[in-house]
């Protein structure tokens, strides 16, 4: 099968490793061309435009920062939609809002494409492990043949419906994500300053009903101080922000949502964006100092 992948950030990157590593052909770009480089070291095609891979692949998967990015290599000069025809599928799997999901499907559809929207639950090394997983929603039978892809990057995939519906599912997950965060972050500022060891914290924590592989994988870091990005903090509050829009959309209350996504912004704000999510914790310390 050959994909073209429009895309390479932490996630673009391992995902496209993986389909090459799995036997696919793949055609890549990324805006940073540069990026590139690696992935045609491992024997990847490069394209200058998104508009070129569509013209290439019969399937192209996007792994885009956020809803500004997302549009902007469809609608843009040189982007999908110049290309995108009858025989060709777009699969998105960044995570966006709904909004922006419907209105690339309409442009793609209104110009005889398919499209399918598959944000993914899962962070870097889960990408690189093949082992996300994948909420898709929207054209049935491209989801269908995007399957063989899926199972090289997942190690689940949830058909959801209508486009749309990926993308909500996602914001929820994530919401949850950054609130827990949030709340295990203040646990272990709190323990450190009532004179606790915040290590012994995690023993506890791992073996009760509230162990789970993030506070395990994180947690140890997080006592180091050590934020390496896996999951950039910039990109979780862009979730919190689209999340809690979704809320509103829906007059779901969410004020524990909320207030993680002012720590988000904090966080933001003192310069952390582009450290992993859970740098979040320095804003917990800030706020106390
Ligand atoms: N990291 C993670 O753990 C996870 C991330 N996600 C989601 O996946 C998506 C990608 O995340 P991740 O790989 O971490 O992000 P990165 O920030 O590492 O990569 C972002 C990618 O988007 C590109 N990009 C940004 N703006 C534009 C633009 N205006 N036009 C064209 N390309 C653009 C970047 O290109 P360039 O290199 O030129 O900057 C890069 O390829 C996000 O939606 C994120 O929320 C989902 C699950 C897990
Ligand atoms: O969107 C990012 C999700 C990160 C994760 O699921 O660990």
């Amino acid at each position: 099968m050959e994909v073209g992948f429009l895309g390479l950030g932490i996630m673009g990157k391992a995902m496209s490793m993986n389909l090459l590593k799995n036997g696919f052909k793949v055609t890549v770009w990324n805006r940073t061309l540069s990026k590139c480089d690696e992935l045609v070291e491992h024997g990847a095609s490069v394209c200058e435009s998104p508009a070129e891979v569509i013209k290439k692949c019969k399937y192209t998967i996007a792994m885009l920062s956020d809803p500004c990015a997302a549009l902007s290599v469809v609608f843009d000069k040189g982007g999908v939609l110049e290309q995108i025809c009858e025989g060709k599928g777009y699969i998105d799997m960044s995570t966006v809002d709904a909004e922006t999901s419907l209105k690339i499907n309409e442009a793609i559809t209104g110009k005889g494409g398919r499209f399918v929207e598959g944000p993914v639950s899962g962070s870097k090394k889960p990408a690189e492990d093949g082992q996300l997983i994948i909420l898709a929603a929207g054209d049935k039978a491209l989801f269908e043949e995007s399957i063989p892809a899926f199972d090289v990057l997942g190690k689940r995939s949830f058909y959801l419906g209508q486009v749309g519906n990926g993308a909500k599912m996602k914001l929820i997950v994530n919401m949850i994500m950054g609130s827990m965060m949030n709340a295990f972050s203040e646990g272990l500022v709190l323990a450190d300053k009532s004179g606790l060891s915040s290590d012994t914290l995690l023993d506890i924590l791992d073996l009760g009903a509230m162990t789970n592989p993030m506070f395990k994988g994180k947690g140890p870091s997080m006592n180091k101080s050590s934020y390496p990005p896996a999951f950039p903090l910039k990109h979780q509050q862009k979730d919190m922000r689209l999340a809690l829009a979704l809320g509103d959309e829906n007059a779901v209350s969410m004020p524990v949502a909320a207030a993680a996504n002012e720590a988000f912004k904090k966080a933001r704000s003192l310069g952390l964006g582009d450290l992993d999510f859970s740098a979040v914790i320095e804003a917990v310390k800030f706020s106390r100092e």
